[in-house]
């Protein structure tokens, strides 16, 4: 039953004032330049840029690195509850506001917020692309980042620039390091680059600002707004439970810190324990809370969403309320482009969904390496799950993806119209015998249950009919400590792999006990191979010491099985993911 999703928002609700002069101030490229140069003339003014300050760093470093090389000095070890009182850090956030002279700014921008524990970044997303193709401009922060932290700080779209970034980076470290002391010390990783997001954002004057809240809730880094537009929570289930408490009621209050005195807030339909504590919270501060079913997909008039998998028809459901109310809060509903008719979204709103795009959530992407005739052979499914109900969601859109590349490979053959008739029945022929084969690539921080999160994945997929010929465990290869170039470990060093062999002993024993995907068809063949390096090498598992050497094992598996399709799911970590796609991506 399609629901017109728009209207979802004339509930009752008697909003703060609310003083917006006109938002749909157009783009100005000049002026934007112009404001851009008189930041830097300020920057530059008051603060020396990085590379005049005496640094005492290797010459050789570009003012990128230099900039990701401080950054990377915040961040310290994960913190376990009892080491770090949450609320008290979180606390001194206010005096780092007032140090960037950020008060004033918060409070005037428009702030759509977003907590939960599944599909903050993909809700964002969408909420972002609608907006954007309704004509505003927008700013986006989200985590993590895959490859270059400038992907957490989007404007109008786009990663900001590096010559933005510097300059920005650089305004706050620098005036942080000059304000702070051994009383109220420099912030920590997440800390800073929410305040960063929320200076970016003010000084690009963008009309909306979307912020994705980095870890629970209440004590988040971007919770410092006091008074957002509208908020949403996405699904709830269970993650970071060390910090956010062990059942789903403590995890769902903790996000529900987000919410506001009678601020609009939506969600999606959540477990009965979790929806009983937002419904409680809301009603306490008076806070309209509205539940939204997924999208219907006639609603988007044929288009498809942008984001991959059934959950995102809930994620898009949630943005399309937090855009609606958004629009209306700000007098915009009645703009006669935004109209919906009975039957379909306007038509901002679909191309926002059909456009949106975000890096290592059910994306496909083939090995450039090997893949020189345009041919599938080697083809990862990268997917930055790591939780059990994103494990499931992964592997359903995984078994779906799988069966979508056969056939597209397939037709693929039959559109190319450089092929003559002959070849084209050729390699029909060819593609008819192709076999394909499914591996898994999986990593998970320790702080994670593999116990919870294999089974899962294992299941879903055999549920399907999918069954993973061989799994392999890798290390992490980026440095949790570092970001940038300087994260990536060197391979040669003596890497502890015991974890990962707790991984592989947790599918073994799957395996031993489901008695699933045993190698009874001739698929197991092309991997009887040489392990070569691999360190421990089992009938259905495999643990590598590095990922380079896990992928360089799956390209020539690649080149000495020409009839194999080898199709292999990523996921477990979005670090994981990230790192590959550094390695794929040429
Ligand atoms: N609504 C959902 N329900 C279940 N799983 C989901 C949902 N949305 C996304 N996922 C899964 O979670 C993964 C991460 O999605 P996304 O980046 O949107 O979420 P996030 O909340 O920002 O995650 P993170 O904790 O990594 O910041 C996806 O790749 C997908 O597997
Ligand atoms: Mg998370
Ligand atoms: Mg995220």
């Amino acid at each position: 039953m399609a629901v017109p999703l728009l209207r979802l928002c004339s509930f009752s609700l008697s909003p703060t004032p609310y003083t917006t002069p006109s938002i749909f101030h157009s783009f100005n490229p000049t002026t934007t330049f112009l404001r851009f140069k008189l930041h830097s003339t300020l920057f530059h003014s008051t603060i020396p840029m990085s590379q005049d300050k005496g640094s005492t760093k290797s010459s050789s470093m570009t003012p990128y690195e230099e900039a990701l090389e401080a950054l990377s000095s915040l961040i310290t070890r994960r913190t376990r509850v009892g080491d770090v009182n949450l609320e008290e850090r979180f606390n001194v956030l206010f005096e780092y506001v007032k140090m960037l002279d950020l008060e004033e700014a918060i409070s005037n921008m428009k702030i759509i917020h977003v907590a939960g524990t599944k599909g903050k970044g993909s809700t964002c997303t969408f909420t972002e692309s609608i907006l954007r193709n309704c004509g505003f401009r927008t700013g986006l922060f989200t985590s993590p980042h895959l490859i270059d932290i400038r992907e957490r700080f989007r404007l109008d779209g786009l990663e900001i620039s590096e010559e933005k970034f510097l300059a920005y980076f650089w305004w706050c470290y620098d005036r942080l390091k000059e304000k702070t002391d051994d009383k109220v010390p420099m912030p920590p990783f997440f800390h800073f680059l929410a305040l960063l997001a929320f200076k970016i954002f003010s000084a690009e004057q963008v009309d909306v600002s979307i912020m994705e809240v980095g870890l629970g809730g209440k004590y988040d880094a971007t919770n410092v707004v006091q008074a957002p537009v509208v908020c949403g929570i996405t699904s709830l289930g269970y993650d970071h439970m060390e910090i956010l408490g062990n059942t789903l009621g403590e995890i769902a209050g903790e996000k529900a810190g987000i919410f506001k005195h009678r601020i609009p807030a939506f969600t999606v339909p959540q477990p009965d324990e979790a929806m009983h504590v937002l419904k409680e919270k809301a009603s306490r501060l008076n806070v309209p809370l509205q539940v939204v079913n997924p999208v219907d997909a006639r609603l988007l008039d044929g288009s498809t969403l942008g984001l991959e998998g059934e959950h995102q028809y809930t994620n898009a459901a949630l943005a399309v309320a937090l855009c609606s109310m958004w629009l209306k809060m700000s007098g915009h509903l009645q703009d006669t482009n935004l109209e919906q008719t009975q039957h379909t979204l306007p038509e901002p709103f679909i191309k926002g969904l059909a456009t949106a795009s975000l890096q290592g959530r059910a994306q496909i992407v083939p090995d450039q390496h090997v893949n020189n005739e345009a041919s599938n052979e080697l083809v990862f499914f990268l997917d930055g799950a790591h939780s059990p109900e994103s494990m499931e969601a992964c592997a359903r859109w995984f078994t779906l993806a799988i069966k979508g590349q056969d056939q597209t490979s397939f037709h693929q053959k039959m559109d190319n119209s450089k092929f003559s008739t002959e070849m084209v029945k050729m390699n029909i022929g060819e593609r008819d015998h192709k076999k394909s084969t499914q591996i898994l690539l999986f990593n998970c921080m320790s702080v994670r249950d593999p116990q919870l999160l294999l089974p899962q994945l294992m299941k879903t997929c055999a549920d399907h009919g999918v069954y993973f010929r061989k799994a392999l465990f890798v290390p992490a290869l980026s440095m949790y400590h570092k970001v940038g170039s300087h994260a990536l470990t060197p391979t040669d060093t003596n890497i502890n792999l015991s974890w990962q062999l707790t991984l592989q002993r947790v599918w073994e024993s799957l395996m031993q006990g489901n008695k699933v995907g045993k190698s009874t068809d001739a698929a197991s063949e092309e991997l009887k191979d040489d392990m070569g390096m691999s360190a421990n090498n089992f009938e259905h598992s495999a643990v590598f010491p590095s990922l380079p050497v896990a992928i360089k094992w799956l390209r020539d598996r690649v080149q000495q099985n020409q009839s194999t399709r080898f199709q292999v799911l990523v996921t477990g970590s979005i670090h994981l993911v990230g790192d590959v796609l550094k390695l794929i991506k040429k």
